[in-house]
């Protein structure tokens, strides 16, 4: 079970966009050690954005960002890749690696100058292995995956880096129903575990409101957060999209077109 307690990310009176452009502001919430958390929002409502702002790809605006207590942009990267991993949309840069090795990379920030893996650091790639069924795929090259396998290939290279904090963008795009409930679960697996703290972007509400801990609906406003149940009885979801094309049924968690 996800555990409360500490926060391994707190955000405040945060404010995310490009230059003079705010993308949303107001944005308030925290997370303890071993939460899953799903943030929602319709298209361009900035999912991504916040990703990136908190991965420290791009600046915020304005508020306060804390990892493990301490603000993000005190961080040098060397320490900052001990405590946050992201995983991203794009496709990896070395698709040449096999599996083994590209989730060897998540070990990166523990090696030494000549890369030399210590007994620790083949331990976690073996784990991170097991923990996402890649055991037989090991010496397959990144570029023969399918989407499904690629995916899980990144998240255990996150796993591998074994940071409080794993990111990750629309880690279910491309994927069939199936795979995308499947690596779901082995997101929720790895946070209830191995005590990580997983945000992620989706466009999945319903699955997300099945499997995660807490949600983040970036809705231009107020940007409700909390337990799904929770969000669902204050009635958070009936008016993430136009009423008179979908519409939320609360009892069941799940959208119905208006035919
Ligand atoms: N590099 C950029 N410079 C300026 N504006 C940008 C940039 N990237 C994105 N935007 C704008 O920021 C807003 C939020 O975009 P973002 O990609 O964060 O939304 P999103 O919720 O992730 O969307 P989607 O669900 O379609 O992926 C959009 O209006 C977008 O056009």
């Amino acid at each position: 079970m996800a555990k409360t307690g500490k926060n391994i990310l707190s955000i405040s009176q945060l404010s995310i966009g490009y230059g003079s452009k705010t993308v949303a502001n107001n944005i308030n919430f925290d997370l303890g050690a071993g939460m899953l958390c799903g943030v929602v929002g319709v298209n361009g409502i900035g999912k991504s954005t916040l990703l990136r702002t908190l991965g420290g790809f791009q600046p915020k605006l304005s508020g306060d960002i804390l990892l493990n207590g301490k603000p993000l942009e005190k961080y040098s990267s060397s320490s900052l890749s001990k405590e946050l991993s992201v995983v991203l949309t794009e496709q990896p840069a070395s698709k040449n690696l096999t599996v083994q090795e590209l989730i060897a990379l998540g070990r990166q920030p523990y090696t030494n100058w000549l890369g030399t893996l210590t007994k620790e650091d083949k331990q976690q790639i073996q784990a991170s292995l097991d923990a996402f069924l890649l055991n037989e795929l090991r010496h397959s090259k990144c570029h023969e995956l399918s989407d499904g396998q690629l995916q899980r290939v990144l998240v255990a290279r996150a796993m591998a880096q074994d940071t409080s904090l794993i990111l990750l963008d629309e880690p279910t795009t491309h994927l069939d129903l199936y795979h995308k409930v499947q690596i779901l679960k082995m997101l929720q697996e790895l946070a209830h575990n191995k005590q990580k703290t997983i945000l992620f972007t989706t466009h999945e509400i319903e699955l997300a409101i099945q499997l995660c801990d807490r949600i983040l609906i970036l809705d231009g406003k107020d940007h409700p957060f909390g337990d799904p149940c929770q969000l669902i009885e204050q009635k958070h979801f009936d008016q993430l999209f136009p009423s008179e094309m979908v519409q939320f049924d609360g009892k069941t968690g799940s959208f119905k077109v208006n035919k």
